[in-house]
């Protein structure tokens, strides 16, 4: 099978659990929530992507883009696979190609459609209006707020970790002291900050 991907580049994990540690990104082309075009934002499913997701270069095997994922990587072994939405591309075959390297394969999805076996770290972000697949991994990352996206919506879901990140874009203060006051007073949800973001790295 062959992949289309928007970039790839080393970079540290801005968010979540794994905030601060070296990675390299896979950043697959295209979404099902959204076309990646500023003239659809609007009447998307998902309309606060921060993300350019379009275009992108085709890889026509898992072995030629593993490979390319370690060339950008340096002595980094741990790989982050997103998007877009990488459910639409990831496979086993390619996550097996990343073992084959050495590599760690996690993933950052909106948990819409299924995921392949074999992947060592998952972080699901859900979004208001559309259905879960992906009902259990490692942590559920919430941008907070969402309209039709309660926190309390997904605390039975199978996961180690619930994290909030403000959303990102004009509101992005007041979302993050909306944040803060929420882990304050619903103790079992961590506050996740776009790091990469503060320090200025990609
Ligand atoms: C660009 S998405 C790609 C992966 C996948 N499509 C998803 O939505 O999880 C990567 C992460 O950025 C988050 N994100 C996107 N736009 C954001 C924004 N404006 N503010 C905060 N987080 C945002 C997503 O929720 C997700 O956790
Ligand atoms: N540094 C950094 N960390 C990230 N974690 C998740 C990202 C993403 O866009 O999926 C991301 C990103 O774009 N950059
Ligand atoms: S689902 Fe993810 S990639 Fe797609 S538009 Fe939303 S944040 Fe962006
Ligand atoms: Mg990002």
């Amino acid at each position: 099978m062959s992949y289309t991907v928007r970039e790839i580049f080393h970079s540290l994990q801005g968010e979540g659990v794994q905030a601060g540690r070296a990675a390299v990104f896979l950043r697959f082309s295209g979404c099902n929530l959204w076309s990646g075009r500023q003239e659809d934002r609007a009447k998307a499913v998902c309309r606060f992507c921060d993300t350019d997701f379009v275009g992108g270069v085709k890889y026509s095997d898992a072995q030629s883009l593993a490979e390319a994922v370690k060339a950008v990587g340096g002595s980094t072994r741990y790989v982050v696979v997103t998007g877009g939405e990488p459910g639409l591309q990831l496979d086993e075959t390619l996550i097996h190609a990343l073992h084959g390297l050495g590599f760690s394969v996690a993933v950052e999805t909106n948990g819409t459609l299924g995921l392949p076996s074999g992947l060592d770290w998952v972080c699901v972000s859900p979004k208001a209006g559309t259905e879960l697949m992906v009902t259990r991994g490692d942590e559920l990352k919430l941008v907070f707020p969402q309209d039709g996206a309660a926190p309390e919506a997904f605390e039975h879901l199978d996961f180690a970790h619930f994290l909030l990140q403000p959303m990102d874009g004009p509101d992005r203060a007041a979302n993050t002291a909306a944040a803060i006051a929420h882990c304050l007073t619903h103790p079992r949800w961590r506050l996740s900050l776009q790091t990469h973001k503060i320090v200025g790295i990609p």
